[in-house]
């Protein structure tokens, strides 16, 4: 299957260079803000481009078998726990998304574990519960990636045709960061070594550990790591696929993406492989510090917009960047101009 990706409006692109060029300003002087700003010019078509007032965060929760493997300094469960502190609207992303007026979605895309007692909308969008271990299994059967990655597509859907100008991928796993990594090795065909990183804070030997999950799930996949839909059924999960599907969807749309941190970035480059140009619609919002993240962002050509040290995931780095985003419009349409000092 094609997709389609409508290209981004270069004149606009160009009107806006020019204008910043005229800005009451030493030439060059706002930096990344104006690429940024010319960015947003080319997605929207508009010279300046519209406000970003709906701003979305979609958490894709769900579990992967790896965790079982003492990859991670939490246990399984704490994926259920979280999917009701986001529903509290207490965690790390609920407050920081408050910060910049931006809304929080929590799904249960394959969480294992009992969320009976969650409104119903949350679970709507399930695929499976759980995800296999990736160093023994693979991590879904056969279609199942490619019915995550279409659920993936429809949750966007409703975002945007409910209005949101402004998309934001979150992820809630306790494992992820070790299929991120596999993710990223497979794809770029990087040694396990050198993308795996300490994720939620273990120590040497856990990442020794996951070190050798992963290379033992990238011996197990052979080959299968050059069709991005048989890389997610070997070495993905539930949620990475979906969150390619999301990723495909606002990019097929035209809408622009803030991608987060290292899973969302792992989804990315696998999504490209599905639907090359899709990355033209999306920005990195920051900086995390798993070593996979800066291999995909690489590959992707992204650069990060903030670079805080942050490692939570949930969306949270991402939202941090909306108001860099929305002052570089700010200044794009409020400044005068050089000719009249
Ligand atoms: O986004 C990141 O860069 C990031 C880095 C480290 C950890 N996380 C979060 O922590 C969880 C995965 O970490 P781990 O150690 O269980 O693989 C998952 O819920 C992620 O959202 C996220
Ligand atoms: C408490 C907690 C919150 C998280 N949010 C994203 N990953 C997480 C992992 C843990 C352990």
């Amino acid at each position: 299957m094609t997709f389609e990706i409508p290209e981004p409006d270069e004149r606009a692109r160009s009107a806006a260079r020019e204008r910043l060029d005229g800005l009451v300003k030493p030439l060059g002087s706002l930096g990344r803000l104006e690429e940024l700003a010319a960015w947003l010019c080319a997605a929207h078509g508009a010279v300046p481009p519209r406000p970003l007032d709906d701003v979305r965060v979609v958490v894709f929760a769900g579990d992967h078998g790896v965790a079982a493997s003492g990859v991670s300094a939490y246990p399984r469960e704490i994926t259920a726990a979280m999917v009701r502190v986001f529903l509290a609207g207490t965690s790390g992303v609920n407050v920081l998304a408050e910060q910049v007026g931006a809304r929080v979605r929590v799904l249960d895309i394959a969480v294992d574990g009992d969320l009976s007692d969650v409104p119903a909308e949350v679970r709507a969008h399930r695929v499976r519960a759980g995800s296999g271990a990736i160093d023994r299994s693979d991590a879904l059967g056969p279609d199942e990636a490619r019915r995550a990655f279409d659920t993936g597509r429809a949750i966007a859907d409703e975002e945007l045709d409910s209005g949101a100008d402004l998309l934001i991928p979150g992820d809630m796993g306790i494992g992820n960061t070790t299929v991120a990594a596999a993710l990223v090795a497979g794809a770029l065909g990087l040694p396990a070594d050198d993308v795996v990183g300490t994720g939620t804070g273990v120590d040497e030997a856990g990442r020794a550990r996951k070190v050798t999950v992963v290379a033992a799930a990238l011996a197990r996949a052979g080959a299968r790591v050059s069709d991005p839909f048989d890389l997610l059924t070997a070495l993905g999960s539930a949620c990475a696929a979906a969150t390619a599907g999301f990723l495909v969807r606002s990019a097929e749309r035209g809408v622009p993406v803030l991608l987060d941190g290292v899973f969302s970035g792992a989804a990315a480059l696998v999504a490209r492989e599905i639907a090359p140009g899709a990355q033209r619609w999306w920005l990195a919002g920051h900086r995390s510090t798993e070593p996979s993240q800066a291999y995909a962002l690489k590959a992707l050509g992204l650069e990060p917009i903030l670079d805080l040290g942050l490692r939570l995931g949930e969306g949270s780095g991402a939202v941090q960047a909306v108001p860099v985003l929305r002052n570089a419009r700010a200044v794009l349409a409020g400044m005068g101009s050089l000719a009249d000092l």
